[in-house]
């Protein structure tokens, strides 16, 4: 009998659920904000808001080191990094507000590091999903990541005075920027989950669209209110945005069940369109906001252009040259197969298939025009192979039989004429263009050929391996070539060398 228990693990602590540390994350932000604990200062928001990223960080980070699909892995390692960028302007924030009493705008290195947030995430959208890229297209998409963010934040708050206070006139035109920005990487997330395969990547991908989705909303949210009724926005309403960071603390655990998806799963076309247009997403996005910023400043306007055109011409140009190396490596890799269809194992030389291409060959429209007037095809037979087996067992027989493979097609002198082997010990000799009249000495080369390598086999009657050879021909007077007919009459030929006492040759004109 087996022990049905649970198996305990001695010295491991038990590992909480995901449920059980978000609920408490929740009711200890209750404690600390609701019910008047530590009053309406900012500094308990301020802590709890960066403690909420940071756990997510933490969960996140080990989910991408014991996550095994690498493009998963690489995924959850964005998605901790633009946490830990977030966490620093967060950071940022309770030094400027809480240690330096400041109550205006941010600095603007703070705003910096909220715009850098989405660099990873931008990365994560831009990959092309499972395939291998050239370092350099990870280097040009790190560089887009970056100069797009760099644009966004010049045309956020390029044009707002440092010191602008929160309800300066304007500002909410930059909040409706900050507002897309966050729409833009909401939808992307969404639009990956809809093409995702595997559970793994449904999970992150379902997990990133609830996380940046609530973002979105809880930035709109606190940012527009703070502007338009800032008495609305105290400290403990705001610090709610901790809710769009818990969703990846559950789901990221790891271990954790996997997200059921909303959409059925992808088609190959849906995937396949995303996963081929995700890697331009970063030049479009970037050509189009540089081309915006070329009004507000020309020279980095245009540089944004630059790259965006540069990086997008270099990634067109690896795609052809991945695409000619592929197709040049798919014709090696059928090459190589066709050989091996057409091949026999053991002995080397051309199998069945091969005489039906070779067949084919010879009766193409250019030579059909000139085709050979005679045929001649050749059955030759190992004689008493089966006691040669019996007596000197199967290895000293397949050695024989790759031994006669090569001897009889090194009789072979024209390119057109095929050996090729027919059966266990039986090999078929086609020659076109050869009329009854050279056969027989032809049959007789190849017999020849064989009783020369003097192969000694125990219970032959000349002491050594022989064959027998049956040949029939076609000649173009007496009708139309059937070439089934013509190897059942070099069989036929066959049997009477047999009959007729082996180790010699018979024809039939
Ligand atoms: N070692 C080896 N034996 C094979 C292979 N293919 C077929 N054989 C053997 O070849 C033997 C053919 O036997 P038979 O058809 O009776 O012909 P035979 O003994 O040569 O007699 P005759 O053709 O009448 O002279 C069988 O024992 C098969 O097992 C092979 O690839 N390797």
């Amino acid at each position: 009998m087996f022990a049905t228990a649970p198996l305990q693990y001695r010295g491991v602590p038990a590992v909480p659920s995901p449920s059980r540390v978000t609920v408490a994350f929740l009711a200890a932000q209750a404690l600390l904000l609701a019910g008047g604990v530590v009053g309406d200062t900012t500094l308990p928001a301020y802590l709890v808001v960066l403690a909420a990223p940071l756990l997510a960080l933490a969960v996140t980070l080990r989910r991408a080191l014991s996550e095994t699909e690498p493009a998963v892995r690489w995924g959850w390692a964005c998605v901790a990094a633009s946490l830990g960028v977030w966490s620093l302007g967060q950071a940022g924030n309770l030094w400027w507000e809480w240690g330096l009493g400041q109550h205006a705008l941010p600095h603007r290195a703070i705003l910096l590091l909220f715009q850098l947030w989405a660099v990873p995430l931008l990365l994560l959208l831009a990959r092309p999903w499972r395939e291998r890229e050239p370092h350099t297209a990870f280097g040009l998409d790190v560089l887009q990541a970056l100069a797009l963010s760099l644009v966004w934040f010049w045309l956020t708050w390029g044009s707002l005075a440092p010191d602008s206070a929160p309800d300066a006139p304007g500002l909410s035109v930059q909040l409706w920027l900050i507002d897309t920005q966050n729409l833009y990487l909401g939808v992307g997330m969404a639009v990956c989950w809809s093409a995702a395969v595997s559970s793994a990547e449904r999970t992150l991908f379902g997990a990133m669209s609830l996380h940046v989705g609530l973002y979105t909303l809880g930035a709109a949210l606190n940012n527009h209110l703070t502007v338009h009724w800032p008495e609305a926005v105290t400290p403990a309403w705001s610090s709610l945005i901790t809710l769009a960071f818990l969703p990846l603390v559950w789901l990221a655990w790891p271990g954790a069940r996997s997200l059921p998806s909303p959409w059925p799963l992808p088609s190959r076309r849906w995937e396949f369109l995303v996963r081929s247009v995700s890697p331009m997403l970063l030049s479009g996005t970037l050509l189009l906001l540089s081309l915006r910023l070329v009004r507000l400043d020309y020279g980095w306007g245009v540089a944004g252009v630059l790259l965006a055109a540069g990086a997008s011409a270099w990634r067109s140009t690896l795609a052809q040259v991945q695409h000619r190396l592929k197709s040049e490596s798919l014709r090696r890799q059928r090459r190589k197969l066709a050989r091996i269809a057409w091949t026999d194992a053991l002995t080397g030389v051309p199998n069945r298939h091969h005489l039906k291409q070779v067949m084919a060959r010879l009766q193409q429209p250019e030579r059909r025009r000139h085709p050979p007037r005679d045929w001649t095809v050749m059955m030759v037979d190992v004689d008493h192979f089966k006691p040669l087996n019996d007596q000197r067992g199967h290895r000293y027989g397949d050695a024989c039989l790759r031994q006669v493979a090569q001897a009889l097609s090194g009789t072979l002198a024209r390119p057109d004429d095929v050996l090729v082997r027919y059966g266990g010990e039986e090999f078929l000799a086609l020659f076109p263009a050869t009329s009854h009249r050279d056969a027989p000495g032809l049959a007789e080369r190849l017999r020849g050929a064989v009783e020369a390598l003097a192969l000694q086999h125990p219970a032959s009657p000349s002491g050594c391996v022989t064959v027998s050879v049956g040949w029939a021909s076609h000649s173009e007077q007496t009708g139309e070539l059937d070439m089934d007919t013509l190897i059942a009459q070099a069989d036929l030929a066959l049997y009477r060398a047999k009959c007729e006492g082996r180790n010699r040759v018979a024809g039939m004109a």
